[in-house]
């Protein structure tokens, strides 16, 4: 593998449920160190590729190489030990255990399994990895509130802390900003994005508020109905006719 091996590469990656085609003919090359927002109206296939290339789904056809391997198929466990992590549109954590142990937790579940019973248990290097990260996402002060009493914007960002748990190389985020109120969107992605950027992560993030891919994406992969309808620069992207008629125009999300 050179420098140059894309971190991910997918070739006609499909899913189907029944005879409907959720996700079709996806073919992208993704290098290291990209900024890229997936936009799309409701029901375009944007989640269904999210759950594809993190193992979520099993594609129906096609194929999915990450840092030259091929990764077609893997569990999510696997892909989060190969170092691809990802949020969820509704943060997943569980909700009885405080900020820092659902931390811990993340971190335990993606180490080997063939590890020694110290790599994966409760040491102090693991719980300061786990408060030292907290604090890059300025999320110290709930460390040990239980994660099912935090309000809905502070649950998000510690899926998404949650998604940074030993330095993975491509986070893929299913919309970051989805159930936070319009003035505290901006403020949200602020708070997320600069401590993923700080260990060159390669970022894929879903998002409907254009405002905030301008703001936070240096590339746009936009789909509809199930397939990608032009992928390239910001600008070149918003200011398509296609994408401004059926994309932009056709968002009808919160
Ligand atoms: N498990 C499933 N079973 C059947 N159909 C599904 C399943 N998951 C997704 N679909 C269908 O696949 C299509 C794409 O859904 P997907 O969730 O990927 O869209 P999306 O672009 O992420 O939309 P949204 O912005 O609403 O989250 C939709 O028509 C959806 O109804």
């Amino acid at each position: 593998m050179s420098d140059n091996t894309p971190l991910l590469v997918t070739e006609n990656l499909e899913k189907s449920f029944g005879g409907v085609v959720a996700a079709g003919n996806i073919s992208i090359s993704v290098g290291r160190g990209e900024q890229v927002a997936i936009i799309g109206s409701n029901g375009a296939g944007k989640t269904t590729f999210v759950n594809m290339v993190t193992g979520y789904l099993t594609p129906s056809a096609g194929s999915i190489r990450y840092l030259g391997r091929d990764i077609t198929g893997l569990n999510p466990r696997q892909t989060a030990r190969a170092g691809i992590r990802r949020s969820f549109q509704i943060a997943q954590l569980f909700p009885q255990m405080t900020a820092l142990e659902n931390m811990i937790i993340t971190d335990i579940a993606a180490s080997e399994s063939k590890g020694s019973f110290r790599a994966r248990s409760l040491t102090d290097a693991r719980m300061d990895a786990a408060m030292a990260l907290l604090k890059r996402f300025g999320l110290e002060g709930i460390a040990n509130e239980p994660a099912g009493t935090l309000p809905q914007g502070v649950r998000k960002q510690l899926d998404i802390a949650m998604a940074a748990v030993n330095d993975p190389a491509l986070i893929l985020l299913d919309e970051p900003t989805s159930g936070v109120s319009a003035d505290e969107k901006m403020e949200m992605m602020d708070s997320v994005i600069q401590p993923l950027l700080s260990d060159d992560a390669t970022l894929m993030f879903i998002e409907h508020d254009m405002d905030i891919v301008r703001r936070y994406a240096r590339r746009v992969i936009a789909f509809y109905e199930g397939q990608i309808l032009i992928d390239g620069s910001v600008e070149e992207v918003l200011a398509d006719d296609k994408v401004r008629q059926y994309v932009i125009g056709g968002v009808a999300h919160a």
